[in-house]
């Protein structure tokens, strides 16, 4: 619902005002004066300004422009006095959208807003694509100041402009698919398709003729010929997620791909040649499929080649806080908040977790949060409960104090995100018995 804000000092206007806008359906809220006004637009997302232009802390005219100058997407309608047409000239001159004399029926009022409010949302829906459109190319998108992330976004840099074929490794949710795109939109066929097809979604015939296609009457039911997703990404980019899923046979056809270019369809007698970049993602241990007869070595010594390890969240925890505070904002531009803060227990709480779902995960935290969030600071309570029993819980396997002791050592760094001086706090003992204890339970600070 487009939301609108009233500035007037004279309670009637407002009122009134307030009460025909709502009655056409938009949300509206008022202020008396520029400085409340000013407190409310720094706290909410609203789509237009309607304000007077005397008012007791100043011009309606000036405050147009800091608006503009602040919140360029957002729409002004300034309310002159009768007979005083010039403030409304000089207010456009600042960027309002249009100006009204005080008196105006609603035949003029009401036009003049939808029209503003139209804009904005023109505005808005540019803007977002535009954001979006950016978002989809380069690295600036993939956030991290951990070495490890590091480490892998330079490597990716490396290769995006080459053709070679890249493999990206890492758990569910590390951002592999972020990764590929990056990767294609810093190549030299970003203005060519970036193709993506998971691999583990399809049954193996399903796959085979989704990636490669067929001829007309290859099977029951192929009643005509069918591109396949390889043909359709020609001169682009391919990007074949959950790679480890694929079966013997396609393993074979997808590496003659990689080599040549070239494969047969099914039911074609002549081969297909394309001028493709394959990047290839999984979760599982490709070594370990290998050696158990699972996955070709050739293709994986071919992949291999160029392999990324995208680091789980869990081993860069210091890029929580970054990583929640970007996913704050913009689920809180969603619901139309200006500003959000993480308060510390809460960013300390996210580091403490066990991310097993890695970014995924994390970013579906905080657009719970963000949902229940009543006000602009992120607390704990906003957290799904588990998060109150997340430290690794004791399993008695053992009577031992000793074990019991490291156990809860291990806790209490885990809840600190391996700050030894906060988990020395937390557990009331100095720092030097800490690090004694950490050494004697052979701990580390992650732990
Ligand atoms: N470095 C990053 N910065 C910001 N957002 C990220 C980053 N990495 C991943 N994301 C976000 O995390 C989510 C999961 O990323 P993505 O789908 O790329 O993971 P994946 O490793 O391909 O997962 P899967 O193996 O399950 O397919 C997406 O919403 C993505 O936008």
């Amino acid at each position: 619902m487009p939301k609108i804000l009233i500035i007037d000092d004279e309670k009637d206007i407002r009122n009134l005002l307030a009460k025909t806008l709502e009655l056409e359906g938009y949300q509206v809220k008022t202020a008396e004066r520029i400085s409340e006004g000013w407190t409310k637009l720094s706290m909410e997302e609203f789509d237009l300004v309607l304000s007077d232009v005397r008012l007791p802390d100043g011009s309606g005219v000036d405050l147009c422009r800091r608006i503009k100058e602040k919140f360029p997407l957002l729409e002004v309608i300034c309310m002159t006095a009768f007979g005083n047409i010039r403030d409304g000239i000089q207010a456009m001159k600042n960027g309002a959208f249009d100006y009204l004399v005080k008196g105006d029926d609603n035949e003029k009022l009401i036009p003049a807003v939808a029209k503003a409010i139209e804009k904005a949302e023109l505005v808005r829906r540019i803007s977002h694509l535009e954001q979006r459109l950016n978002q989809q190319v380069g690295f600036d998108t993939i956030l991290g100041n951990s070495k490890e992330i590091k480490k892998a976004i330079s490597l990716a840099i490396k290769v995006a402009p080459t053709d070679t074929t890249v493999l990206l490794t890492g758990e569910s949710g590390t951002g592999k698919e972020v990764f590929a795109n990056a990767i294609h939109g810093a190549s030299t066929r970003k203005t060519q398709s970036f193709i993506a097809i998971n691999c583990s979604a399809f049954g193996k015939d399903l796959l085979e003729s989704e990636l490669f296609g067929y001829k007309a009457g290859a099977f029951t039911g192929a009643t005509k010929d069918k591109k396949g997703l390889l043909e359709e990404a020609h001169k682009g980019t391919v990007f074949l997620d959950e790679f480890g899923e694929l079966q013997g046979d396609l393993q074979a056809k997808l590496l003659r791909v990689i080599e040549t270019g070239r494969f047969i369809k099914l039911g074609d007698t002549k081969e297909t040649q394309v001028d493709i970049r394959i990047i290839a993602a999984t979760n599982r241990n490709l070594e370990d499929e290998v050696s158990k007869g699972h996955f070709r070595e050739d293709l994986f010594y071919r992949l291999a080649v160029f392999q990324i390890a995208l680091p789980s969240l869990d081993s860069r925890k210091e890029d929580i806080p970054l990583l929640a505070y970007h996913f704050a904002k913009r689920f809180a531009q969603k619901e139309g908040l200006r500003e959000i803060n993480l308060s510390s227990e809460y960013a300390e709480a996210l580091k403490a977790h066990r991310w097993k779902g890695n970014i995924r995960e994390l970013r579906n935290v905080i657009e719970r949060s963000v949902i229940l969030l009543e006000g602009n600071n992120l607390t704990v309570d906003l957290l799904p409960v588990q998060f109150l029993q997340d430290q690794p819980s004791i399993h008695l396997t053992s009577w031992s104090l000793k074990d019991l002791e490291k156990t809860h050592i291990e806790k209490a760094l885990a809840h600190a995100g391996g700050n030894k001086t906060k988990t020395a706090e937390l557990l009331g003992i100095g720092l030097t018995t800490l690090y004694r204890k950490m050494e004697e339970y052979q701990l580390a600070a992650e732990s």
